[in-house]
């Protein structure tokens, strides 16, 4: 497997730019999480590198060779997003086997398993299931397709709680049975904050943050304390938030603390959520600093 390289890539709407020269290497057998507020730039990144939609500039390059110019290539992406894709009045049993047909190493009887694990009739015609049913049978197919890079624009939507835990389940299952890249865009960081190993976050149609989450939380904290105790450190640190509760301040922080901060009795010092980063991260327009790419 190689890694899936976007370079230089442009793309405006209506003469906003949509994304601002993303140059981003995604790495084989990761899954990623790709943050963004809305009109970040997300989905469209994702359909320009399925192919779905054309850039002003730039190039997506597996194993050196462009993924535009050769269709072996195509077939190694494959995106899910709020789309249907199927003709409505097949039934999901004739889209499985023709799915299958097509994509030589389909895992049909995963995908008979997992239809089975989500209570899926295969008898139905897709255009009659429910919205929540149409997004299951589209997530069962892209847990089963050979592709190396798949790729799930707001994957969950429109799912119960009990589903998607049982999505994100049974994506660790394929995960560990047979290593491939997901990268998977969402607001339901927090959700999917145990699965992922990477993060990436969008703000402005560019890539802000790319880093290992557990690299990134390993040093974000919530410091507190008076005014009096924190003042003396807080100019040196790179501070993302701050709130103020009475005499209280809370700080939110991105980096190694130093150690005389840390030993004060009077200092509390709690560690953050994924989502807790993004909140404050994408509020600081220092946000750029992190690019790790
Ligand atoms: N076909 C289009 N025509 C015009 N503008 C578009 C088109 N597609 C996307 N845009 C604009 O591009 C920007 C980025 O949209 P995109 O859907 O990529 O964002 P996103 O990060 O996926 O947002 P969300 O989280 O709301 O889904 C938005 O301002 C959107 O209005």
């Amino acid at each position: 497997m190689s890694s899936l390289e976007l370079k230089n890539i442009y793309k405006s709407f209506l003469n906003k730019n949509v994304l601002a020269d993303v140059n981003l290497t995604f790495q084989p057998e990761m899954i990623y999480g790709l943050f963004g507020c809305n009109g970040a730039g997300k989905s469209t990144l994702l359909n320009i590198i399925a192919s779905r939609i054309l850039t002003d500039g730039g190039e997506v390059f597996y194993d050196h060779q462009s993924v535009w110019e050769y269709d072996d290539l195509m077939a190694k992406i494959y995106l899910v997003d709020s789309n249907d894709m199927y003709y409505p009045g097949m039934k999901l049993s004739k889209i499985i086997a023709d799915t299958a047909g097509f994509y030589g190493e389909f895992d049909q009887e995963y995908a008979l398993e997992l239809s089975e694990k989500f209570e899926l009739n295969l008898d139905q015609k897709y255009a009659k299931l429910s919205t929540g049913y149409k997004t299951i049978f589209k997530l069962i197919m892209s847990l089963c397709v050979p592709a190396e890079y798949v790729l799930l624009d707001e994957p969950v939507l429109g799912l119960d709680s009990q589903h998607r835990k049982l999505f994100y389940q049974e994506l660790l299952n394929t995960y560990t049975k047979k290593p491939r890249t997901f990268i998977i865009a969402t607001h339901l960081i927090d959700e999917i904050s145990q699965i992922i190993q990477r993060v990436l976050i969008m703000q402005n149609g560019k890539i802000v943050v790319n880093q290992e989450v557990e690299e990134l939380l390993a040093e974000a904290y919530l410091v507190l304390g008076s005014e009096e105790d924190l003042a003396p450190y807080i100019h040196d640190l790179h501070v993302i938030g701050h709130e103020k509760l009475g005499n209280l301040h809370g700080y939110y922080i991105l980096g190694e603390l130093p150690a005389e901060l840390t030993q004060q009795t009077t200092v509390q010092i709690e560690t953050l959520s994924l989502d807790q980063v993004f909140v404050h991260l994408i509020q600081d327009e220092e946000g750029d600093a992190y690019v790790n790419n």
